[in-house]
């Protein structure tokens, strides 16, 4: 089902102003969250960029047709962070033990969702929560939301997966070489006891060739006596 009329308008981060206190507490919030995992605080900050991050203003109109109409349909945010500060209208609702549950309007209070990139980063550790707007028969509603974005060619894997393979590539150098070390030397002796295996083998059938041939001859040689 469509939303009911809800408009927004979009603000980048890169507008160096309208969003900075936003940009601020995202990094915040984003450092502890992946702290918490015994990751760097930065981790998220190195993959996310200003210029893809964005405010968004959303405006629900009063829709006075029906109280189940949505203002913005069950989504899941495909964004790392979202911080969203809603008025006192009310609309909100997440999914919570397969339950819609409303979210008390609280204008001192920020909310802050985890988005999907979040949850594949955290390994599914922080959930991506459901959520949706349902219209307010009586009321226009605002709320505002910031969204923490990853820069366009930044490669997103789990935190555990990207450190084992952080990890490895550290590694990889000294597994390489006391590989071929060990390959080398155990290589080198199966290679020695095959080539003398063959040779014995190869020694044993030629002289049971040159043997049978001798014979052979000695056989077809008409007798000189
Ligand atoms: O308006 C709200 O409370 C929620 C907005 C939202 O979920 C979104 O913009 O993704
Ligand atoms: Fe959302």
């Amino acid at each position: 089902m469509a939303n009911y009329g809800a408009s927004s308008f979009v603000a980048t981060g890169s507008d160096g102003g309208i969003c900075s206190s936003h940009v601020k507490l995202a990094k915040l919030l984003a450092g502890i969250l992946a702290n918490n995992l015994g990751h760097r605080k930065e981790s998220l900050e190195d993959i996310c960029d200003l210029s893809t991050c964005f405010l968004r203003l959303n405006r629900y109109p009063a829709c006075p047709i029906s109280p189940e109409m949505f203002g913005l349909v069950p989504h899941t945010d495909s964004d790392f962070l979202t911080i969203l500060c809603q008025d006192q209208v009310g609309g909100l609702q997440l999914m919570k033990d397969s339950k819609w549950v409303a979210v008390k309007p609280n204008p001192e209070a920020l909310i802050v969702n985890i988005g999907d990139l979040f949850q594949a980063w955290s390994n599914d550790v922080y959930k991506s929560v459901e959520h949706k707007v349902m219209a307010n028969e009586k009321m226009e509603r605002y709320s505002i939301a910031y969204f923490m974005c990853p820069s366009y060619d930044s490669l997103i894997g789990s935190c555990s997966s990207s450190a084992a393979a952080a990890h490895l590539r550290n590694l990889l150098p000294s597994i390489e070489s006391s590989l071929f070390e060990n390959t080398g030397t155990k290589f080198n002796r199966m290679f020695r006891n095959l080539v003398t295996k063959l040779a014995s083998k190869i020694s044993s059938s030629i002289s049971f060739l040159y043997l049978a041939f001798l014979l052979i001859l000695k056989g077809s040689k008409p007798n000189s006596q």
